[in-house]
């Protein structure tokens, strides 16, 4: 992203937004409530378009362009939680993640067999509702949906939400074999720790820009952060 200016209905929200993500990297994104951390991924899914700047993804521009056009170039961004169909089964669920390639059966096979390797959740509780899952299958299965396309990048807003400690580590652990297997990640996490922690670069934004770039471990260790959301006092 170069110099994105965006917001909501008039009132901009990203005020020039410098923003890059290496191939295979895991960005996480921290920052105070209200620092536009969500919109950032909004506008790079395509759900609002931005007034002024770039957004490059392999080369390809897509600032401004639908969400559907932008899918269809790799770009995935898994919805908030309690996004899926709960009286649906698993298997139904992750389907419709193939929609738009709803009438290539062979490849919709493929595909559902390629998540289901890479998400085994999905082949053993292909049958269940959705809705008789816990939390964390739930979040699971709402990211495995996301890979029917199989997209170059993954966007994903607050992984943590709502999860207790085991199921966090099972999606923290989806994020790190889907990036192993050439995922590229960008995430918004409010849980600071968490989030730096799956990461390889952190991003922390501030009313509408970005304040400061690093590696993970830079940002998590840089004496702001470590005082403003770890808890730690800056010496
Ligand atoms: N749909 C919307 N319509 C109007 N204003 C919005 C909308 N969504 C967000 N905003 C406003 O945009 C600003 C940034 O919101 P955003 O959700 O991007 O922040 P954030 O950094 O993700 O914060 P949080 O951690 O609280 O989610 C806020 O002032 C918010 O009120």
């Amino acid at each position: 992203m170069k110099g994105v200016v965006a917001g909501y209905g008039g009132g901009r929200v990203l005020h020039g937004v410098d923003l890059e993500c290496a191939r295979q990297s895991v960005t996480c994104i921290v920052g105070p409530n209200g620092a536009g951390k969500s919109t950032v991924l909004r506008v790079l899914s395509g759900l609002i378009s931005p007034e002024f700047g770039e957004i490059t993804v392999n080369g390809a521009r897509l600032g401004g362009r639908s969400p559907q056009e932008i899918l269809r170039h790799g770009v995935a961004q898994v919805p908030q939680s309690q996004a899926l169909f709960p009286a649906m089964s698993v298997r139904e669920n992750v389907l419709m993640g193939g929609y738009l390639i709803r009438r290539k059966r062979k490849l919709l096979r493929e595909r559902l067999e390629q998540v289901s390797e890479r998400v085994p959740l999905v082949a053993e509780r292909a049958e269940d509702r959705a809705g008789n899952l816990s939390g964390g299958q739930r979040r699971m299965v709402e990211i495995a949906r996301c890979l029917m396309l199989d997209p170059a990048v993954l966007l994903l807003d607050e992984p943590s939400l709502g999860l207790d400690p085991r199921s966090l580590a099972g999606v923290a652990g989806l994020i790190h074999s889907l990036n192993a297997g050439g995922v590229t990640v960008l995430l918004v996490e409010q849980n600071v720790r968490l989030g730096l922690g799956l990461a390889t670069h952190g991003v922390v934004m501030e009313g509408g820009r970005v304040r400061l770039t690093g590696t993970a471990q830079e940002i998590a260790e840089h004496p702001e952060i470590a005082a403003l959301y770890l808890g730690v006092r800056a010496e």
